[in-house]
């Protein structure tokens, strides 16, 4: 069976008495577009770091397509890397950015031009060569320091927030536009990001990290459909988490018996409620609640709920359905959006 391309084998990396990685096992398959995922000071970029050689694994092992990486140097490990603030070189032209580490692996002129007018093509930048950086838009810059990192044809390209500094709408653009290059090229990469839209959107499958250790890993639809955690749950933006008591399909909780789904583990649990599995209906029908806010999302309205005891909880409305603030509601609650958390 043929190896991984990138496979952490319990790799720690430590900073004076802190594990900014914590033993971690990762795999990373040929053509794979896997996304890291956390909050600030998780250890996401520690793990970039480590795989390109930038920084030394206290224990444990990198290794690329099964061989071991220890004493490998960074630009003989053939991975690919671009940094969140593009690092382009302001006094070169876009050509002479992209053709960098060509020209560094000993790429002749004419071999390094055709493939830097190949890669601004494919990065929608097509005769672009003879620009300023300084004169490129952020969204342009970021496409030109892509198109530089691809462009020695690594095995493994690693992006560190990559659309960290441009605005929504181009993120938005530019990771639907990252996908299909990827899946078109076959490139194998490794992202971390803090915006899980962004890791949701890109990845085939999603690594939450949570202080040096991996919270969850799996295709984006299974994390959002069932967090490991409470941890992973609130990263994702799951509020609705309360203490339970499952048995059968029920957990008793402060907000009164909720369905759960069948097979799910008996005992006390956390238990999470996706927002669109609280449907409002008359006080008399559901757990009686008072609507304390309401906030407009675009396609649909969060409507924050009060109940008589216990935390409020969020649900997700139609806007033709909206209640106004202070409306008196009722709240039920369907099963396929609870979710019975592990332990954390
Ligand atoms: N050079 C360093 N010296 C000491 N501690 C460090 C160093 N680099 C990172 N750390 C610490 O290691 C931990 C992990 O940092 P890392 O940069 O990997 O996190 P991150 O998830 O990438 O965060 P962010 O999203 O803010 O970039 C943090 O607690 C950080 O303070």
């Amino acid at each position: 069976m043929t190896p991984p391309l990138l496979r952490l084998d319990e790799v720690t990396v430590r900073y004076g008495r802190k594990d900014a990685l914590d033993a971690v096992d990762l795999d990373v398959a040929e053509h794979e577009t896997v996304c890291v995922l956390g909050p600030s000071g998780s250890g996401k970029s520690t793990m970039l770091r480590v795989v390109a050689g930038l920084q030394r694994a206290a224990s444990g092992r990198v290794r690329l397509a099964g061989r071991d990486q220890s004493g490998v140097p960074t630009h003989r490990r053939g991975v690919g890397l671009m940094f969140q603030d593009h690092q382009l070189f302001p006094q070169r032209d876009v050509g002479g950015n992209v053709a960098f580490g060509l020209r560094m692996r000993g790429a002749g002129r004419a071999e390094a031009d055709r493939r830097v007018a190949e890669l601004l093509d494919l990065v929608g930048l097509p005769g672009a060569q003879r620009r300023p950086v300084d004169s490129l838009s952020g969204g342009e810059q970021q496409r030109v320091a892509l198109a530089r990192a691809l462009a020695p044809r690594p095995r493994l390209l690693m992006l560190d927030e990559p659309l960290g500094q441009l605005d929504r709408g181009l993120r938005e653009r530019l990771v639907m536009e990252l996908r299909e290059l990827f899946a078109r090229l076959g490139t194998t990469v490794l992202a971390v990001t803090h915006d899980q839209g962004e890791a949701f959107a890109l990845a085939d499958r999603v690594v939450v990290m949570e202080d040096g250790r991996i919270a969850q890993s799996g295709t984006p639809l299974e994390v959002w459909q069932q967090p490991a955690n409470e941890f992973v749950a609130r990263f994702l933006g799951f509020d609705n988490v309360v203490e339970a008591i499952v048995h059968g399909e029920i957990a008793d909780t402060c907000w009164g018996k909720l369905p759960v789904p069948p097979g799910s583990r008996p005992g006390p649990a956390r238990v999470l409620v996706r927002p669109g599995g609280v449907r409002l209906t008359d006080p008399a029908d559901g757990l009686p609640c008072t609507v304390a806010a309401r906030t407009f999302r675009g396609d649909h309205v969060a409507v924050v709920l009060q109940p008589e005891h216990g935390p409020r909880l969020e649900a997700s409305c139609a806007l033709r359905d909206a209640p106004e603030a202070g409306d008196r509601v009722g709240a039920i609650f369907d099963s396929a959006d609870v979710v019975v958390l592990d332990a954390a």
